[in-house]
């Protein structure tokens, strides 16, 4: 344990304002369990703090990080510090990232960078910051990325010539002068909203008017014909580029849309061309209780890795700077305008409930669309269940998938009960559904059907999960959600995805098949067969037949309502606890009787 590093933490955090988040206690160990301290190996020193949107307030008090020398990586963005830059940060000599963005930081920025020689990143924008940038900057010979953007800087631009440097962002500030030629390879951009002057320092993109012949000054000019065949040849040309980067770009695309999963779990970034240009007036919105902190670019930068394509845009697991992950949705044909898809995350960000999964933040804009969750490890029920992913079918024995179902029941009923009983989740199928922390079924994607264009019916009708009388998306109601509720609860007990294709390549609908098979009286035949080792459960079993059954009903009227759900599916073992006891503590096995179910007759027309 750095004893010594630990106090000093301790003072620093006694000294500030901070949101209950910061779980610092002396008598835990600051290595294992403090939350944003990571240790070297050895557990001897401090080597990294991050406290993004810890809600710390007041300045940076006197001598208290700067005594952890052996830290390097400094992550304080998105807090409401104020003060000078802290002195003391001077004896921090092995940094090598310093973020302190989005914060109330002021007076000048220090004189000597060269103090942290192995610096790489440094971010103070969205500051007060002012006077001047400091010319040492350009011996940090290791610097890839400086953000001072939306500060009050003022004077010249220093010539930093660093080579490594791939990142720069000087915008909205009050510098003048001219941008120094090595900074020249920059986009605009990164010195827009500052006084600099004029065209000499950066060149427009596409001269808009040829330049003027002085008067009298006869003119060197090209033929008309030599012009012609120029601006015929430049266009030429220019179809060629862009065709060519239509083609990149197309490839691009379907290389995602049909590349198997394997291969779709490389590395990249959400930054796309239009995603790149954060548009002032939209901001990320964050949830109450999320204890993220980040802005756009932070996410778009982040390392991400495709888990999918899904119904309404690709899905991404991003890991942020701060060494959170979290689940990215990029929607596309979001049909509704802004106010709408802000009305609706409203709705859907104030659930509170142990089986739905939250919305942690939101983005909108013209261009984006974004939704962020949390990151479930796990995989989805769907993965679990038929072994794509997860941890394969054995991780699912009947008690998982039994508090699956109450869980999902549980969390569909709160949807309904949501925005005076508005609220329609749309698309509940196994692969939007989680396992929760007491190891209970947990929903997700909540209202986005009602967001998008419409989708097909030939497409929908694949899923499986809709409702029959389901022929718009949006118009998804409680009955159709109960609907797909029962689907779930057949694919648990049966193991057999929703739709299903056999050899002769003929498509068996599970609702019709498991209607068929319990109308011949072969009950037992349904079950998974994984499911045929646990004891004593065909009760249990055949309880929730039933209830499957009966939400699956082909009459919406006939199917009951989500509260009646939850309350017969708790019933199947009589225990409204959240642990329920194990049926693996069971010693002897035997095999489910074969019988026949009572169902009600209207449900078996399939
Ligand atoms: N929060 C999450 N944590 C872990 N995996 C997730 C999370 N959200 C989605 N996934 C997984 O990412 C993949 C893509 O998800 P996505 O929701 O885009 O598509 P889908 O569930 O297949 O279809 P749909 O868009 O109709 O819901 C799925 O395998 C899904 O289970």
């Amino acid at each position: 344990e750095p004893v010594e590093d630990k106090q000093a933490l301790l003072d620093f955090l006694d000294s500030m304002h901070h949101s209950p988040h910061v779980n610092w206690e002396e008598n835990t160990s600051v290595c294992q369990s403090w939350r944003g301290v990571t240790c070297n190996s050895d557990e001897s020193r401090v080597t990294a703090l991050r406290l993004p949107g810890a809600g710390l307030s007041g300045p940076i008090p006197p001598n208290t990080l700067s005594r952890l020398s052996a830290l390097e990586i400094v992550s304080l963005r998105s807090n409401g510090i104020s003060g000078p830059f802290p002195d003391g940060f001077s004896e921090l000599k092995n940094l090598t990232s310093l973020y302190l963005q989005s914060n109330k930081f002021s007076g000048p920025l220090p004189l000597d960078f060269s103090v942290w020689n192995n610096l790489s990143v440094v971010n103070l924008s969205n500051n007060y910051f002012n006077g001047s940038i400091p010319f040492s900057i350009s011996n940090l010979t290791h610097l890839t990325s400086l953000v001072l953007a939306n500060n009050s800087l003022t004077g010249e631009i220093p010539d930093l010539n660093i080579p490594s440097l791939e990142e720069l962002n000087l915008a909205y500030n009050n510098l003048s002068g001219v941008v120094p030629k090595s900074l020249l390879r920059f986009p605009s951009s990164a010195f827009a909203g500052n006084n600099l002057t004029s065209a000499t320092a950066l060149p427009p993109a596409f001269p808009v008017e040829p330049p003027a012949v002085p008067p009298g000054e006869k003119s060197k000019g090209l033929s008309e014909p030599a012009l012609l065949g120029i601006i015929i040849g430049a266009s030429v040309l220019g179809f060629v580029v862009i065709a060519g980067f239509l083609i990149v770009c197309c490839y691009q695309n379907a290389d995602v849309d049909v590349q198997p999963m394997k291969s779709q779990n490389k590395q990249t970034s959400l930054k796309t061309e239009s995603s790149g240009s954060q548009d002032k007036n939209n901001k990320i919105v964050f949830f109450e209780g999320s204890n993220l902190a980040f802005d756009l670019e932070d996410l778009l930068r982040a390392s991400a890795e495709i888990l999918g394509k899904g119904t309404f845009g690709m899905t991404y697991k991003a890991a942020l700077e701060d060494a959170t992950t979290v689940v990215v949705k990029r929607l596309k044909e979001v049909t509704v305008g802004k106010r709408d898809f802000e009305q609706q995350m409203e709705v859907v960000g104030r659930i509170k409930h142990d089986n739905v999964d939250a919305v942690r933040a939101y983005y909108y804009s013209k261009e984006e669309k974004l939704i962020v969750y949390d990151y479930y490890q796990q995989g989805s029920v769907s993965a679990m269940l038929h072994g794509k992913g997860g941890e394969g079918r054995s991780a699912l024995d009947w008690d998982s998938r039994l508090r699956i179902a109450i869980g999902a029941a549980r969390g569909i009923a709160r949807i309904h009960s949501q925005h005076g009983g508005k609220l329609v989740h749309g698309n509940i199928k196994a692969s939007n559904i989680f396992i929760n922390s007491q190891g209970y079924g947990c929903i997700s994607d909540i209202g986005l059907a009602t967001l998008m264009s419409p989708i097909p019916v030939p497409a929908m009708r694949t899923t499986g999960y809709r409702a029959p009388e389901l022929t718009d998306t949006r118009k998804a109601s409680h009955a159709s959600d109960v609907y797909s509720f029962g689907v779930l609860v057949l694919e648990l007990l049966t193991g057999k995805s929703p739709i299903n294709s056999t050899e002769g390549e003929q498509v068996v609908h599970l609702v019709r098949w498991v209607n068929s098979v319990v109308r011949e009286e072969w009950t037992a035949e349904v079950f998974d067969v994984e499911l045929l080792r646990y004891p004593n459960i065909e009760e249990e079993m055949v309880g929730m037949l039933q209830i499957g059954m009966a939400c699956a009903a082909r009459i919406p009227d006939q199917r009951p309502k989500m509260p009646d759900v939850v309350r017969m599916v708790e019933e199947i073992r009589r225990v409204n606890t959240p642990n329920l006891p194990s049926t693996e503590s069971r010693s002897e096995v035997s095999t489910p009787t074969p019988r026949a179910v009572d169902i009600p007759s209207t449900s078996v027309q399939q």
